[in-house]
């Protein structure tokens, strides 16, 4: 397998995979990406159907409140994305209207919302859990478009994408027993599908010097894993899924607490659905009908 970023996003965008829009990493979807990646996010609903997952939607913005408090200002300030709109009088809005024709800058005539664009699939989620869990926790799914701010020409690199996310609350065995059950299931579901998975331990991109320290603490507390697979490079392989155990962060915030009245324990896994569909195209190639049947059948293509 030869990898290199330049031929293979020539390759999405002439077979049309992928639809260049001038946004670096801001690509449109065409209808066969579309197709393998809802191919697959069922295929995870038909693998996890058995657990009972309560199944919730969310937009894609989240209250700024909600940012401030989980702290996401303070580990990840650079991938943030925050709503700014209008608030002015009327000569303020032609002054915003000569300056765009003018070629200026204008956003200095915008002020903040109430709302940010949501970094994580499972951040509203955690607020919904607060007070007192039933017996055994809970246990919630989510699929949501994310933002994170990291322009990038790598096609596995986007400012937007989708996370199919679970979500378990509960007492801390339980969680990390869960948390192993499905790194063990996730592997076992991509290898199926042909990709060459393998899983580490992984840190989060926390910002500065200070962040330094908090990805080392969550590599030496194994609090972190992720699943890889080569896409863009075989050194580096490109992380799918990734597998979180946040202790008491969120409980602690929020109130969360388990039937016992102790603090309840939060992890959540996500697969990145761009990146999964990535990693089918690298491994199988730019046809879908060409894929061995046994894939085809699992993503119903
Ligand atoms: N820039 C990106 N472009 C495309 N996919 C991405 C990008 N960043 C992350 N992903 C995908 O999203 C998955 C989850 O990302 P990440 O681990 O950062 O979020 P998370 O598990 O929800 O973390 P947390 O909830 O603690 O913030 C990754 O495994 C990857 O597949
Ligand atoms: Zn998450």
């Amino acid at each position: 397998m030869v990898y290199d970023i330049d031929t293979f996003y020539q390759g999405l965008v002439e077979h049309g995979l992928i639809l260049p829009t001038g946004i670096r990493g801001g690509y449109g979807r065409g209808a066969v990406f579309e197709k393998i990646l809802r191919g697959f996010n069922e295929l995870v609903s038909r693998t996890a159907a058995d657990d009972g997952a309560e199944e919730l939607m969310f937009p894609p913005i989240v209250a700024r409140q909600l940012i401030e408090k989980v702290g996401y200002m303070n580990s990840f300030p650079q991938l943030a994305g925050s709503v700014h709109s209008f608030f002015g009088n009327e000569s303020q809005a032609r002054e915003i209207t000569a300056r765009t024709q003018a070629g200026e800058r204008w956003e200095d005539l915008l002020d903040i919302t109430e709302v940010m664009l949501t970094p994580a699939a499972c951040y509203p989620v955690y607020p919904i859990f607060s007070g007192l869990l039933p017996q055994g926790g809970r246990l919630v799914t989510v699929l949501n478009w994310v933002y994170r701010h990291e322009p990038s020409d790598e096609p596995t690199r986007l400012q937007s994408f989708r996370m199919r996310e679970f979500i378990r609350v509960a007492s801390n065995e339980d969680v990390v027993q869960w948390r192993n059950d499905w790194l063990q299931r996730s592997l076992d579901l991509l290898r199926g599908l042909g990709l060459d998975a393998s899983s580490d331990v992984a840190s989060d991109p926390f910002f500065g010097r200070a962040g330094k320290m908090m990805a080392a603490n969550q590599v030496d507390q194994k609090l972190k894993f992720e699943i890889l697979v080569p896409v863009i490079s075989q050194e580096k392989p490109t992380a799918i899924c990734s597998f979180n155990w946040h202790q008491d962060h969120f409980s602690g915030k929020f109130g969360i607490r388990n039937a016992d009245d102790t603090l309840a324990s939060t992890a959540c896994l996500g697969f990145g659905l761009e990146r999964v569909t990535l990693a089918l195209i690298k491994t199988h190639g730019f046809d879908p009908s060409q894929w061995p049947e046994a894939v085809r059948q699992q993503l119903a293509l």
